[in-house]
């Protein structure tokens, strides 16, 4: 649906050039929900931004669609910008107009009569829930409802993709999630595809499928989103992670030296992560009762990844050496997450 290829931004500067996006190929399919995901200055309003021409790229093709954006008219970009909806951080709505004709602003430009209008707005408000609130003005509503007045106007034009640049940044956890799952029912009523740009791992992990992480203006990490939570590559994306999944060790490892290999009479610390069907498996069970090794759980929490359920586990096991290194080859077969946190004296507990 959307085909980046070698995107390139530089700003001109006072104080030299910014080299804001370095090469960017990125690919969202029909109906997906994309999340792009940086810390602040990586790139991402950025590069949301060259997907509807709205910052040009320096460099590269931006494919919507099946077309070829950079090469367009400004006169034929207006037009296919209206199968292109964005969605703001500050919402960006016309103070001096109510709700109603804030949705319908979009088709009057494009000319379109007052009944046709009615019959493209009325059913939008319905759907993000704000019937009620037609005639008040943006002044007159909260956060969460100036967004959705933002995503039913995003919707006027019935395009095929909504970017959303920071959507719920402003906006409280429970705003956050009742936003989060509106753009997940339109993702499913109206087969949009979604490109989101967020620093918030919460929002990637609520309704994304797939997920970039960008730094520095180079995608570093991509994949789906439990790919991605499970077997993160990069210090960057496990920083991410940390923020919503418990990463922490048992405060009586709290000054534990792990070695990365087995010490004489040493006990392995391992986080295990379990996705979907695997959560469900007597793993843990198995590998005991196959193998010399004693087994304590040291931290266990169950968490979703969209509506995947998503287990994590802490583990010490203890026991001679071959019996520990077969447990762990016996772990590395199966379906699950697997960080080697590393090896502790086997007193390491008492003492610490
Ligand atoms: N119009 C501009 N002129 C010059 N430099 C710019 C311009 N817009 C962005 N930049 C620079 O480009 C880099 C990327 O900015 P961008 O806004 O895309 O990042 P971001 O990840 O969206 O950050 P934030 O979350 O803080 O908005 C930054 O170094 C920024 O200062």
């Amino acid at each position: 649906m959307i085909k980046l290829t070698g995107i390139e931004k530089v700003y001109p500067g006072t104080n030299g050039a910014v080299h804001a996006l370095k090469g960017i190929n990125l690919e969202v399919r029909r109906g997906e929900i994309f999340g792009v995901i940086g810390k602040s200055g990586a790139g991402k309003s950025t590069l949301i931004r060259c997907i509807n021409m709205l910052e040009r790229p320096t460099r590269g093709s931006v494919v919507v669609d099946g077309e070829e954006l950079t090469t367009m008219s400004e006169k034929n970009l207006r037009e296919r910008r209206k199968k292109i909806g964005m969605i703001f951080q500050h919402f960006n709505l016309l103070s001096s107009r109510t709700v109603y004709e804030n949705v319908a602003f979009p088709l009057e430009l494009a000319g379109k009569s007052k009944t046709e209008i009615a019959q493209a707005v009325l059913p939008l408000l319905e759907l993000v829930g704000l019937a009620d609130k037609r005639d008040q003005y943006p002044s007159q509503l909260s956060g969460g409802q100036k967004q959705r007045v933002g995503i039913a106007r995003a919707l006027a034009s019935r395009p095929k993709v909504l970017l959303c640049d920071e959507a719920t940044s402003a906006l409280d956890p429970q705003t956050t999630q009742s936003i989060l799952k509106l753009l997940f029912d339109i993702n499913q009523k109206l087969q949009l595809t979604i490109v989101l740009i967020t620093h918030e791992m919460q929002v990637i992990k609520e309704i994304c499928d797939r997920v970039a992480v960008i730094e520095n203006g180079v995608i570093i990490e991509e994949g789906p989103v439990l790919d991605v939570f499970t077997r993160p590559q990069t210090a960057t994306t496990r920083e991410f992670i940390r923020t919503i999944v418990n990463h922490d060790l048992p405060e009586f490892f709290a000054n534990t030296v792990f070695s990365p290999t087995p010490l004489p009479d040493s006990n392995l610390i391992l986080r295990l992560s379990f996705i979907g069907r695997t959560a469900e498996e007597p793993i843990i069970a198995g590998m005991i009762r196959r193998f010399n090794v004693d087994t304590s759980i040291l931290y266990g929490n169950i968490d979703h990844i969209k509506h995947t359920p998503f287990g994590t586990l802490i583990v010490e096991l203890s026991g001679d050496q071959a019996g520990i290194q077969n447990a762990l080859n016996y772990l590395r077969a199966r379906d699950l997450g697997i960080e080697v946190i590393g090896y502790v004296a086997r007193n390491a507990r008492a003492v610490g």
